[in-house]
């Protein structure tokens, strides 16, 4: 049987243009699975390879790919540099071991790279450090070390130096060999991937060794001094002569470092023009962890059962959806039945695919801590669990009460299954979208359906009223490229409403109502009398759909199929706020009574069930309730002022300004309707050094005075 292949899940993050997509197709290049060497410049990349990625030249899809390097399998996760995308890179993050972390090495620390920094440190994950366009005039070793030290607020332990920078840069120094590695310059057959190795020698001159004698000194002491285990080897074994150390000892340590995050290693090279490559794919062998390194807690309580995460899902054209997932225990082969603990539904597997560069690879099994394609999956979209039945979803979920000590109640086990997939923040901005023409809405129903399960944080929804497909997202960004996408795979040009924000309705007073419907339909009579009262709900919120109660004398007349049509009636209304068709919430409806002549259809029942609600809500004095935001920024001190004298302008409120090292955050609350393009505005105010992360935090009540300019605005009177 071939040796035990090691896995590597790594993600490449970065700043946009850092290099990624790039250092990816030389990984490839070097492990032999790609033709030529594509560039991203001439756009022939395997990873961009959506078309407007090519276009924009950024990173959206975050594709896997997967390749052998050495006796490593490495699956490479690229992910998506825009702060719109958070939920993309939280996802893609959580599919990870470790990461590579690819610098601009003429721009240090971007902002970008300190958004995705923070969350890679909120996942735990490991990482290392590439400087890259080494190359590029202007490119700074120090500078970007430095930069590294300040803003990321991290200790980097340099394993190489740079021979040369910009135009002269040829190589590196390997620190821990003690070896020169010079890249020939691109062969004639372009393979630009020959590089030789050589101990240092007298003849590479007196300040180069002696500068790499320091260097590793230095590494040597900063390693003994993060590693006890190395610290006690030094001592006993090396105390005349530290330098003496051997690689494979100083590795081993290196290693512990970085797994316990107390530092992280720094390579640099220059992967356009194919050098310092190949030593960043040994270091994400020896330096970055194994799948089961990885601390993913869910994973204990299903032992050797099948238990993966899906966290992306693909529509190629000839097979239909193919969804990526991360196989965290057990196995999996073709041609079985699954379990979709969110979807609770069985789904058969037909084919198991390997993602290997533009390709996929049929196989007939594969082991836990790998990253597959399933094709076959009607059902699932991303963030779903997948395990093997559902009687394996119930043992996992006893076991996980038991561990947690609670007691285990049906709809409670099944929040506690679901692995930790990314929770879907819920979507703030809405537009309406319109096909060029009629003929075309089916069509561009079916791309929204297609793009709902590649990307959950897209939501779409039809306004009963006008009819209109509106679109409710993330972000501005988010909301743009879902368009461009319709466009460009879809070949639908469609229209976008303005951009709006995503208001919530309720009722601040108690009200009643009765309503009859009488409605004679061919020789059916239907005859309804209905009488209900609603009252703002004060307890635990937000209540997104309808508290129902009954009179007691009433619940045991209906029938089921009554109460079910009396609750579809309420949820329609409920979906349309009577002020500014915003849906409602914390609304608790009472229904008093209800007469159904016999023979009358149950559609009948919820429509005047519906009407009545409607009725109430409009004389229970409507409240429009606006989305609010957590604003965290990070911000360095001396720009500080200015983001504090803007947010004011925001009618933010600032509830805390902390002190991470020596930038300030400043955590806000301001209502979503003053952040439309925060981002650009923040990026002029801080010189491009601030990030910020936005999530919603609850639903507000405006003040009457910003409510009636928010009505006016919305129903054009002036
Ligand atoms: N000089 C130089 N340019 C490089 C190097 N690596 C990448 N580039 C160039 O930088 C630009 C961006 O490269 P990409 O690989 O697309 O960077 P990326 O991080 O994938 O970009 P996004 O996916 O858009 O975030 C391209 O024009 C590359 O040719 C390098 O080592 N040296």
């Amino acid at each position: 049987s071939p040796v035990a292949i090691i896995i590597r899940n790594i993600g490449i993050m970065a700043h946009i243009d850092a290099g990624k997509t790039t250092t990816t197709e030389r990984m490839l290049y070097y492990a032999g699975y790609t033709r030529a060497l594509g560039d991203v410049d001439d756009g022939d990349t395997v990873t961009d390879f959506m078309a407007q990625e090519r276009e924009r030249g950024i990173t959206i899809q975050s594709a896997a790919v997967t390749f052998d390097w050495k006796n490593h399998r490495i699956n490479l996760i690229d992910t998506p540099g825009h702060v719109d995308f958070t939920v993309e890179v939280e996802r893609s993050l959580r599919v990870l071991d470790g990461a590579v972390a690819v610098f601009d090495a003429s721009a240090g620390v971007e902002a970008q790279t300190l958004t995705v920094w923070r969350q890679a440190d909120e996942h735990r994950v490991p990482r290392i450090c590439f400087l890259n366009k080494m190359d590029k005039p202007g490119a700074s070793f120090c500078y970007s070390v430095d930069s590294i030290k300040k803003k990321l607020k991290v200790k980097p332990l340099l394993l190489q130096l740079p021979i040369g920078a910009g135009r002269t840069f040829t190589g590196v120094i390997d620190l821990v060999t003690s070896e020169k590695v010079i890249w020939g310059p691109k062969t004639s057959d372009g393979d630009g991937a020959v590089f030789n190795r050589h101990p240092l020698v007298t003849a590479d001159g007196p300040n180069l060794l002696k500068e790499a004698r320091d260097a590793r000194y230095a590494l040597i002491e900063q390693v003994a001094d993060l590693d006890d285990e190395f610290a006690e080897l030094a001592l006993r074994e090396l105390c005349e002569n530290i330098e003496a150390v051997p690689a494979e000892k100083l590795n081993a340590a290196i290693r512990r470092i970085t797994l316990s995050h107390a530092a992280v290693p720094v390579l640099c090279g220059s992967a356009l023009k194919n050098k310092g490559v190949q030593l960043l794919m040994d270091a994400i062998s020896m330096y970055l962890p194994s799948p089961n390194e990885g601390q993913h807690d869910f994973k204990q309580w299903y032992g050797d059962d099948l238990c993966a995460l899906a966290f992306k899902v693909l529509h190629d054209k000839q097979r239909g959806p193919i969804v990526f997932v991360r196989i965290y225990s057990g196995s999996m082969k073709p041609q079985s039945a699954v379990y979709n603990i969110n979807k609770n539904c069985m789904e058969r597997m037909s084919r198991l695919l390997l993602p290997f560069a533009d390709q996929q690879i049929e196989i007939p099994s594969l082991q836990a801590g790998n990253i597959a394609l399933l094709v076959g999956l009607k059902q699932t979209a991303t963030g779903d669990t997948i395990v093997s039945s559902k009687a394996s979803a119930a043992v996992a979920s006893q076991r996980a009460a038991k561990d947690s000590g609670k007691k285990c109640d049906q709809n409670r086990e099944q929040e506690n299954l679901v692995l930790a997939g990314v929770e879907i923040p819920e979507p703030v901005f809405f537009c309406t979208i319109e096909p060029p023409s009629l003929a075309k809405q089916a069509d561009l129903d079916r791309a929204l359906i297609c793009l709902q399960r590649e990307d959950p944080s897209l939501k779409v929804k039809i306004d009963p009223d006008s009819g209109q497909t509106i679109l409710c997202g993330m972000g501005e960004l988010h909301i743009d490229i879902i368009h461009d996408r319709i466009k460009r795979e879809y070949k639908i040009e469609t229209h976008l409403g303005p951009l709006q924000v995503a208001y919530r309705e309720t009722i601040s007073i108690s009200a009643s109502s009765a309503d009859t419907l009488d409605r004679t339909v061919g020789s059916k009579r239907n005859l309804i009398t209905a009488e209900l009262s609603v009252r703002p709900w004060l307890g635990e919120g937000p209540v997104t759909k309808p508290l129902i109660e009954f009179s007691d004398v009433l619940q045991e007349q209906l029938s089921t199929e009554i109460l079910d049509a009396v609750e579809n009636g309420l949820n329609t209304s409920f979906l349309q706020g009577p002020l500014l068709n915003f849906p409602l919430q914390d609304v608790v409806v009472t229904l008093e009574s209800l007469h159904v002549h016999p023979g009358t259809s149950m559609p009948m029942i919820s429509a005047c069930v519906s009407r009545c609600l409607q009725k109430a809500l409009r004389r229970a004095g409507s409240q429009v309730l606006e989305p609010v935001m957590n604003l965290e920024i990070t911000v360095d001190e001396d720009h500080l002022s200015v983001v504090l004298a803007d947010l004011a302008q925001r009618r933010g409120s600032v509830q805390e300004i902390q002190s991470r090292q020596d930038n300030r955050v400043v955590l806000a609350c301001v209502p979503l309707a003053e952040m439309m393009g925060y981002s650009t505005t923040l990026r002029t105010l801080a010189s491009g050094m601030a990030t910020f992360t936005l999530e919603l935090s609850r639903y507000e009540a405006m003040t009457s005075q910003e409510q009636k300019m928010l009505f006016n605005k919305m129903t054009g009177v002036m």
